[in-house]
């Protein structure tokens, strides 16, 4: 067998305060994050919105110690799954692809050149999948592949999602019930399932399987679990004026605090590291806003990190991919069926010429009135909360 490689799939995030505007640049840059039916826009439009919260973010990044520690958590990832491949007899080189920071996925795709990598598995680091996550990573890599004939070379395989293996499961059912023991009265402990949000388009117009892959995997651990607590689940972290997926985190903690629930441990599902949503928002923001609401006893699950079982697990699936018929990054995302993923063939209000012409002078005018309130300090975003 040749050189085998395995690429990991993540976001990236801010290494230190100075980051934070060119991070939010490069994820609002994204098509897959913002969708526009006017490429032209995008850039524009990324500029004027890292520019208006990079100050908010930044803040953010200070109460967590100045910054990101995704990159070294994936590190730590990275090296551990590695060792555990070794010790199954497969000498393989793991590598780190970031979508919107440092080391990027073009880095990473360097390296694999340089190293004449044969055969590689790429596996995003988020368990369920998303347009606006392992979808945006798969995008920029079919780009990279159709660009670079060399790239031809390599024989690769692509895990689209991974939130019902086995060894995953019993790793987050070990550490909440871990959390849960720590509670006078384990059974009685509310379970508060909260998963990262993406706005209702996605899913209802744009086909994203992550709602349906987010719901089967919080009923695949409770079933893991095994234990008779009550539980929900809700979504955070929504940015800008449109509708999300709910009930919003903020408001179904309120809600359980309002029907008296006290006991309450908190387990972020969507990603398996440690970062700015579990540390600043979820141990600072919601933990404040429960014991507002009642609920006195707030404790939060670990993410996953470098959990022995998950990286063993992580490892057996890159096993398993290597042996299994190859996966194309095209066929992954056909798979996952009906995903239409930017650009769209056609907006339905873009079909006639005329209404193109109509398009550009709204979008224009848009423009101008958001250059206005960015310039004034006051409008519909800065109302809505979104500068
Ligand atoms: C599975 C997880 C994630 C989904 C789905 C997702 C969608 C999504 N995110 C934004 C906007 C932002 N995300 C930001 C940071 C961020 N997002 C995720 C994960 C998912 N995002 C992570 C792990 C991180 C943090 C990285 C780190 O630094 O530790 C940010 C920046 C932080 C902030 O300013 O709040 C923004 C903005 C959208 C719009 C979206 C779906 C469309
Ligand atoms: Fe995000
Ligand atoms: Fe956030």
């Amino acid at each position: 067998m040749g050189r085998t490689g395995v690429l990991l799939l993540n976001l990236g995030g801010p290494d230190q305060l100075e980051d934070v505007r060119p991070f939010l640049f490069n994820l609002f840059s994204d098509p897959e994050i913002i969708r526009l039916p006017f490429p032209w826009l995008q850039k524009p439009l990324a500029w004027i919105i890292a520019t208006s919260r990079a100050k908010k973010s930044q803040e953010n990044y200070r109460q967590i110690g100045g910054g990101s520690p995704l990159r070294r958590i994936t590190e730590a990832q990275a090296q551990a799954i590695q060792a555990s491949l070794r010790q199954k007899g497969h000498d393989a080189s793991v590598y780190i692809g970031m979508r919107y920071w440092h080391p990027f996925t073009e880095e990473a795709i360097a390296r694999i050149k340089r190293d004449q990598i044969e055969k590689l598995v790429i596996l995003p680091l988020y368990p369920q999948f998303s347009i606006s996550t392992s979808g945006s990573s798969f995008r920029l890599l079919e780009k990279l592949w159709q660009e670079d004939p060399a790239l031809n070379q390599v024989e690769y395989t692509t895990v689209a999602s991974w939130y019902n293996r086995p060894g995953y499961l019993q790793a987050m059912a070990q550490l909440i019930a871990q959390e849960l023991d720590k509670f006078p009265n384990p059974d009685q402990v509310h379970i508060f399932f909260s998963a990262h949000g993406v706005p209702v388009s996605y899913v209802e117009e744009a086909g994203d399987p992550y709602q349906k892959e987010i719901e089967e995997c919080t009923a695949l651990i409770m079933q893991t679990l095994n234990r008779p607590n009550a539980h929900t689940l809700a979504y955070q972290s929504r940015v800008g004026p449109v509708e999300w997926l709910k009930p919003y985190t903020e408001d179904a903690l309120a809600e359980l605090g309002s029907q008296g629930v006290q006991d309450l441990a908190i387990v972020p599902i969507s990603f398996v590291s440690e970062h700015i949503e579990t540390l600043q928002e979820i141990d600072i923001e919601y933990r404040e806003l429960a014991e507002e609401s009642g609920i006195h006893h707030f404790q939060r699950v670990p993410a996953l990190d470098t959990h022995p079982g998950f990286i063993e697990d992580l490892a057996d699936l890159v096993v398993e991919a290597l042996e299994a018929p190859p996966i194309a990054l095209s066929q992954v995302t056909q798979m996952k069926k009906m995903v239409k993923m930017y650009p769209q063939e056609r907006w339905e209000w873009g079909m006639t010429t005329a209404a193109e012409v109509w398009n550009g002078r709204i979008a224009m005018l848009g423009f101008i009135a958001l250059m206005i309130e960015l310039l004034s300090g006051r409008g519909p975003l800065h109302f809505v909360g979104l500068l």
